[in-house]
């Protein structure tokens, strides 16, 4: 493990943390898969914050090997003196396979650092990650909060190895001797991400993870700043009276008006999350003066914007 390596990590962590690790008592739960990018996660850690993390890894009981490539993650940091929790879904997995089994990790991870007190949960993800999700928003014609890909800290997720690229985490597994699990999905040409991934490593001059790494970056700034803008722009421009809303577009541009309108959406349903194209198609109807209902929300377009609850169906004019 280069000292290179020992401190970028710890100035991640310490931006996250906003607070110098010397000073910092808290725990750290890290999520360590087996694969290389979160054993190198697990390495790190030892290193720059003995004593305070304890490592997790999930069983999803999907595959038969999941269950010894547990055990496989528990032996590594058993070897280290590192406590690890093996975690299973509180429900069996069905349908939508990776979308199901990744909401059930998530789940799993934050029951776990509840019981454990742990005040963060870090993942591996890292630069070339960054990159592959880019290209694959870019493909699906996302805005800036998409393009931003992963974001550094998400509630209580945070990950510190996004400066990081796949080939250094794999360094330092090569260094520490340790040999890491390979994810079949890895290899399934199904998913976007892995023929994204193909792509790339087919290249003769391959793109720099790092930088599409600071692009990602950068935008996140970006969209943190347009939604700090549009919480100001609220208190103007956006009405609430007898369970309705008013919103005034006036000399608003395109993209404060779609965060306000997300905002005024979500004043009338606190758990509407809707998407972005969804979002789009209703701009265009209210623009043109028209009425147009997403979810449970009728929208009327007109020099202000009235939003309000759906009648029930059937009592709709
Ligand atoms: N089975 C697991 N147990 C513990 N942590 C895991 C497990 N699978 C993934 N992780 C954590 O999540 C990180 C990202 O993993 P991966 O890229 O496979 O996730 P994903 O399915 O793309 O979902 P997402 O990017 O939303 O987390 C890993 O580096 C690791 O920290």
């Amino acid at each position: 493990m280069t000292a290179e390596y020992q401190s970028r990590f710890r100035a991640n962590i310490e931006t996250i943390l906003d607070v110098p690790l010397s000073e910092w008592d808290g725990q750290m739960g890290l999520a360590v898969s087996g694969g290389p990018d979160s054993l190198a996660l697990m390495l790190l850690a030892h290193d720059v914050l003995p004593g305070k993390f304890i490592v997790a890894t999930v069983d999803h009981q999907l595959r038969t090997e999941a269950a010894a490539e547990a055990r496989y993650v528990a032996q590594i940091c058993a070897e280290r003196g590192l406590s690890c929790d093996i975690l299973h879904p509180d429900s069996a997995i069905t349908g939508n396979i990776q979308s199901q089994a990744r909401a059930a990790r998530y789940a799993a991870l934050h029951r776990w650092a509840d019981r454990r007190e742990c005040a963060w949960i870090a993942t591996a993800h890292h630069a070339d990650d960054q990159l592959e999700t880019i290209l694959m928003r870019l493909a699906r014609g996302s805005g800036v909060d998409g393009l931003s890909a992963v974001r550094t800290q998400n509630g209580r997720i945070i990950r510190p190895l996004l400066n990081f690229t796949k080939a250094e985490l794999i360094s330092i597994c090569d260094a520490a001797g340790v040999s890491a699990i390979a994810d079949p999905s890895n290899r399934n040409e199904d998913f976007d991400r892995v023929r994204i991934r193909q792509w790339l490593a087919s290249m003769d001059h391959p793109l720099n993870p790092l930088a599409a790494a600071n692009s990602a970056a950068a935008l996140a700034e970006a969209s943190a700043a347009l939604d700090w803008t549009a919480q100001r722009l609220r208190e103007t421009h956006i009405s609430a009276q007898d369970g309705q809303i008013w919103l005034d577009p006036a000399d608003l541009p395109p993209e404060l008006l779609r965060r306000l309108l997300r905002i005024a959406l979500q004043q009338l349903s606190p758990e509407f999350e809707p998407r972005g194209g969804a979002i789009t198609r209703l701009l265009h109807s209210i623009k043109r003066g028209e009425t147009a209902s997403i979810g449970d929300i009728l929208c009327k377009g007109g020099d202000k914007w009235l939003l309000r609850p759906a009648p029930p169906r059937g009592m709709q004019k």
